[in-house]
């Protein structure tokens, strides 16, 4: 494999890109133009064996993945995506047809958020395949996850769970059945980034927002420690993929685990006035997006949940974290 001659079939595996990009791939940097609204930029690492293996995730969809988690952080900040570069790290075990296939994944989200790939870098390694998103996107308004307030209502989008479940039933035997094992396979290797949800948020003034890449429960912590504020989550609110509580009822576990600290939902949490919460609801189910109310912030710190029978527990910000290693005899990070 030559790396001008991958790069120029990578780069055909692309659509054209729009107006705005005056250089693409193909010269030493790219050119682009933009409105005068602020840039955000965001960028993310997948690395084989630790966000991936070749038996949790298609060639196809590791590419789709891998452009919608950076997609997803411009969500979480109100914005829209604007441009991608694409860096890959590639081992001798991966030959260009598998590359083409992770770069039809990338394009079917190139097209769907009209987020073009301009440039990129590849690299061989002796290590696993690495692949590095870069999101440029524009947000007239950014929502920080320091704008949490007491007395704000937090709130989800979609529903929880399913991405961790779903990487369960692809490592395990479990007792889910053969469809809700598929549809969880499908939430863990295909997230949805909630971009018209994030600008709707920025539109109504929703005072934080976050994306759940690491669990709600790390989500929650992020926001209650940059607001200064305490967040309380009621259990019975928090909206679950009704596989996952299939699976969970199956293994005798609690559904909500998964959703408070399984993470790679990508879905959205934020913090909103109870009148940003209503527009936000109103405009979001016209959309099909459902949107949840799960608790509220109080005056304090720290995040907890308070179960159906009225006990208050107290959330770690446990979720995943690349450098803490489980201790498997007390089961703490
Ligand atoms: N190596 C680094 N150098 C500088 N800043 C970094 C570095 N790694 C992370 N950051 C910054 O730290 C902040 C938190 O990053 P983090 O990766 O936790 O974001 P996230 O959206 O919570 O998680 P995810 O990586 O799952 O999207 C971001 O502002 C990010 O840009
Ligand atoms: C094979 C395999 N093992 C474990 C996981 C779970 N996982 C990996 S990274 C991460 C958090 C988000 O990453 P980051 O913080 O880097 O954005 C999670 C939940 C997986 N997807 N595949
Ligand atoms: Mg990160
Ligand atoms: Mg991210
Ligand atoms: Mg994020």
């Amino acid at each position: 494999m030559d790396e001008f001659g991958l790069i120029a079939a990578l780069a055909k595996r692309l659509p054209k890109p729009g107006e705005d990009v005056l250089l693409g791939i193909g010269d030493d940097a790219a050119v682009f133009r933009t409105s005068t609204a602020p840039f955000v930029v965001t960028t993310d690492t997948m690395v084989e064996g630790v966000h991936f293996l070749p038996t949790t995730i298609t060639d196809y969809n590791l590419g789709y993945k891998a452009l919608a988690v950076s997609v997803s952080d411009v969500a979480a900040m109100g914005g829209r995506p604007r441009f991608a570069v694409v860096s890959l790290a590639i081992p001798a075990a991966w030959d260009k047809a598998r590359l083409e296939q992770v770069y039809d994944g990338l394009r079917e989200n190139t097209e769907r958020f009209g987020c073009d790939v301009i440039g990129g870098d590849v690299v061989s390694t002796s290590g696993p395949l690495v692949i590095t998103t870069t999101v440029i996107g524009e947000a007239e308004n950014p929502i920080p996850r320091s704008g949490a307030k007491p007395g704000d209502i937090l709130f989800v989008t979609g529903n929880l769970g399913g991405s961790s479940a779903g990487l369960q039933v692809m490592q395990e035997v479990t007792p889910a059945s053969g469809i809700a094992q598929a549809r969880l396979v499908e939430r863990h290797q295909r997230p949805e980034p909630r971009v018209g949800i994030g600008t709707l948020c920025a539109k109504f003034g929703v005072h934080a927002l976050n994306d759940v890449s690491d669990g709600l429960a790390s989500e929650l912590h992020e926001i209650s420690a940059a607001s200064g504020v305490r967040c309380v989550i009621e259990a019975d609110q928090v909206p679950l993929m009704p596989e996952v509580k299939e699976l969970a009822r199956g293994l005798h576990r609690d559904a909500l685990d998964y959703a408070l600290y399984g993470g790679e939902d990508f879905e959205l949490v934020g913090a909103a006035s109870t009148r940003a919460f209503a527009s936000l609801l109103a405009t979001a189910s016209a959309m099909q997006v459902p949107v949840t109310r799960i608790g509220r912030c109080d005056a304090g710190d720290g995040v907890v949940m308070r179960r159906p029978n009225g006990h208050l527990e107290v959330l770690e910000p446990k979720g995943y974290n690349h450098f803490k290693r489980v201790d498997t005899r007390s089961g703490r990070a």
